[in-house]
């Protein structure tokens, strides 16, 4: 659905995406990460037809986004960062009015407003003027808006930028929902959101792409993957060494601690599970263990494993 190549783009001398190549396959939901300022909207802006690249090829449903620009526009349904809306008309009337800026008549344009109204949950607030709504509703117009002509792909810029963790959930449900019939293409910062609703995810960072893969592949090869976390009481020497020595232990951290209970961060081989050996040990030692469990990573500590920048 989306291939982009060596795509680059400069303001000037400043370099904001730089040679990014990257393939979206239809059906996919894809997550577009990246700190602020890592290119993200102006990669979206110039997949979406709106910015000139300095360099480099992208393609949207077959059709080249810059030399085939409104064809491959009409495959997209973009909902900006700062959706754009008017303050002093009705919901319906603003989406029939989009309607039919895209195209849609009669019959067809009620239908698909209809749709999007019911698709995006805003059917009871059909009637209400846009500077009346929530911001949470005000992104559902966005979204509305951007599914109105059914594109196959849609493209969404931070959807759940600045809503509340209620709003966050259920414009979350919406693209879920959304995922089942469009590829969709989203940035977000939120990533416990991504990990609930992509099926691949782009990190950017400085222009460049950092990592792409599945959520669950960025978790498996993370430096620190399913680490242990042992609290444990005893002669805190000892037991590191101790600890140390077990077959595929990579490395264990003594975290500081307030207490006299010990905290220790043991990191594995990727794949493997030392927890069985650790309580032997403390078995065999007498050490008081009062917490060994597994660490589940998370997409966000890949995210800050990639990106940060100490
Ligand atoms: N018109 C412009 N002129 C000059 N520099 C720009 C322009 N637009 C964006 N930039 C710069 O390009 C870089 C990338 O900006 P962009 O908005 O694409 O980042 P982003 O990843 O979307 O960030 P955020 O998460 O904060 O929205 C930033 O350093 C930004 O300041």
């Amino acid at each position: 659905m989306i291939e982009v190549q060596n795509l680059t783009k400069r303001y000037g001398r400043f370099t904001a995406v730089n040679n990014i190549s990257f393939e979206v396959g239809n059906g996919q939901v894809v997550g577009f990460l990246g700190p602020n300022g890592a290119g993200k909207t102006t990669t979206l802006r110039m997949l979406t037809g709106f910015l000139p690249p300095t360099s480099g090829k992208a393609s949207i449903n077959g059709f080249d986004v810059f030399k085939d620009s409104i064809k491959a526009r009409r495959s997209i349904g973009y909902m900006p960062e700062n959706v754009p809306l008017y303050d002093d008309v009705r919901v319906k009337e603003y989406l029939s009015f989009r309607a039919h800026l895209k195209g849609l008549r009669g019959r067809d344009a009620r239908n698909h407003v209809g749709d999007a109204l019911e698709m995006c949950g805003l059917q009871h607030m059909r009637r209400r003027m846009i500077k009346t709504l929530s911001k949470g509703y005000r992104q559902r117009v966005g979204l509305a808006d951007a599914l109105i002509n059914q594109p196959p792909l849609l493209v969404l810029d931070e959807p759940t930028n600045g809503l509340d963790p209620n709003q966050i959930r259920s414009i979350r449900k919406l693209i879920k929902r959304l995922g089942e019939k469009h590829t969709i293409l989203v940035s977000t910062h939120i990533l416990s959101e991504v990990e609930m609703v992509a099926d691949h995810v782009v990190i950017v960072d400085s222009g460049k792409i950092k990592a792409s893969d599945t959520p669950e592949n960025l978790i498996r090869n993370m430096r620190a993957a399913g680490h242990i976390e042992l609290e444990v009481r005893g002669d805190a020497a000892i037991i590191q060494a101790a600890l140390e020595r077990i077959d595929n232990v990579k490395k264990v951290i003594a975290n500081p601690t307030h207490t006299d209970w010990l905290n220790f961060s043991i990191l594995c081989d990727s794949g493997t599970d030392s927890r069985e050996k650790v309580a032997q040990l403390a078995s065999q030692y007498g050490w008081q263990i009062r917490s060994l469990h597994r660490h589940k990573s998370t997409l966000e500590e890949v995210f800050v494993e990639l990106t940060r920048q100490d």
